[in-house]
């Protein structure tokens, strides 16, 4: 495209350029006049030279038109071409005019053209300073943020903490042992672990566990007691871990009081060791059935959460054959129901049938997990016969273990048998071997 500057400048040339080509008509008349006149007049000298001076200026003009005549032509073929464009806006810029084609000029491919990034621009009312607003740091989300990480680290520190609670027990450990020497007594197991891993996993309590242990005759309470007496010993020192047997500690009915006092004592000075340690104590209280009024009394007082702190992070275990008579008489009658009803709910049930005869022997029940241990089966009492054996250096002859708990009386119920002594004879039948 050319602009109308570059039109008018063309002009300007032009006009010379056209004047001069007048001239040379002229000046061509006149040539051939002179030379009408030189064949006339002959050849002089002087006329010769201002001829020679007259021809180079001839063919300056002659150059200078066919110029314009060739400027003229591309003239003629831009507007050809602009009329062909149509209604494409004419630039107003100006322009550098140059003998390059126009081809050369116009614009290269769509497609090799770079795209544009967008502006982002801000839109100010008219109004207002053109300033861009400073973006201001927010106090309430730098705090929700300070707020957000405090939480979180103390949820975590608190999870760190409860396992390292329980890892300090070993429970794990304890698990095992239970699985590997306690026969017939799945649910049992499960629910003391259970209550210990609860209760183990934090240092602060609003009240004592204390876990109580029923069943009947050689079912394993007594082998319980003694398994855990061994770990928490062995996990804790041995001063904050203490077994009490009745029949032993306190046998007479006239001592009762006494044997309650010191039992009142000692409990004391281990808890205090215990609250020095940063540990849990535990005792274990078996043949509880023998136990006088004035020890259960003072063990009452002990389970209430009305105390000190010291004395809320403590573990009791009661063990007794109170109920005995409930629970045989619960399993034989449900042993057929176990896969219908369901062991949990049988369980739950025998818990609640249990709490109410104990609760009329004194209202220390009222305070504690009963945990109940169920018949054992004549499996489980050959199970019995084979540890026992294995430990007394015999050889585990499946024929003869299985005539040995044949010789203990069992009830049966279907198919089943359920020992009425448990593997209570075991060790006895063994030793005689
Ligand atoms: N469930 C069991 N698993 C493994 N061994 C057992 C089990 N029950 C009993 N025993 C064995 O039988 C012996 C007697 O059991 P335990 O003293 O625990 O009976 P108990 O339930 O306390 O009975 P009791 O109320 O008459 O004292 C134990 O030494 C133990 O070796």
């Amino acid at each position: 495209m050319v602009s109308s500057l570059d039109e008018k400048r063309l002009e300007a040339r032009r006009l010379p350029m056209a004047a001069a080509l007048d001239k040379m008509e002229d000046q061509e008349t006149s040539e051939s006049a002179v030379e009408s006149q030189v064949e006339e007049e002959g050849p002089v000298e002087s006329t010769t030279h201002s001829i020679a001076q007259f021809s180079s200026k001839l063919r300056a003009m002659i150059r200078i038109r066919n110029k314009y005549q060739a400027i003229k032509k591309r003239r003629a073929e831009m507007a050809a071409g602009l009329s062909l464009s149509g209604s494409q806006p004419r630039s107003t810029s100006p322009k550098i005019f140059t003998f390059d084609t126009v081809t050369a000029n116009s614009p290269p491919p769509l497609r090799n053209r770079k795209k544009k990034k967008k502006k982002r621009r801000v839109l100010f009312p008219s109004s207002s300073r053109r300033v861009v607003p400073t973006k201001e740091s927010s106090r309430a989300k730098s705090c929700l943020v300070m707020l957000s990480l405090i939480v979180f680290l103390q949820v975590y520190n608190a999870i760190e903490n409860l396992d390292d609670h329980v890892l300090k027990y070993d429970l794990e450990g304890l698990e095992k042992t239970l699985k590997r020497e306690v026969f017939g007594q799945r649910e049992a197991s499960e629910e003391l672990l259970e209550r210990l891993s609860d209760y183990l996993s934090t240092y602060v309590h609003n009240k004592p566990l204390v876990l109580s242990l029923h069943g009947p005759t050689g079912v394993g309470k007594s082998h319980l007691g003694r398994i855990l007496a061994r770990h928490f010993r062995s996990v804790m020192s041995e001063q904050l871990v203490l077994q009490y047997f009745v029949l032993h500690h306190c046998p007479l009915e006239e001592s009762a009081t006494n044997c309650a006092w010191n039992l009142a004592s000692r409990i004391s000075e281990i808890v205090t060791l215990a609250e020095e340690e940063e540990k849990i104590p535990v005792f274990i209280f078996d043949e509880v059935e023998f136990m006088h009024r004035p020890l259960l009394d003072t063990l009452h007082g002990f389970f209430r959460s009305n105390r000190s702190s010291e004395y809320l992070n403590v573990i009791y275990m009661l063990i007794s054959n109170l109920g005995q008579g409930e629970i045989t008489k619960f399993v034989l009658q449900n042993s057929s129901s176990e896969v219908s009803m369901g062991r949990m709910w049988l369980r739950r049930d025998l818990g609640l049938l249990l709490r109410r005869t104990l609760e009329k022997h004194h209202p220390l029940w009222v305070e504690t997990d009963i945990v109940p241990l169920t018949l054992l089966e004549k499996s489980h009492v050959m199970d019995c016969f084979l540890d026992e054996m294995t430990r007394e250096g015999f050889y585990p002859d499946h024929v003869h273990i299985e005539r040995l708990a044949g010789e203990i009386l069992y009830y049966s119920v279907g198919q089943r048998q359920f020992s009425q002594t448990g593997c209570k004879q075991v060790v006895a039948k063994v030793n005689l071997l």
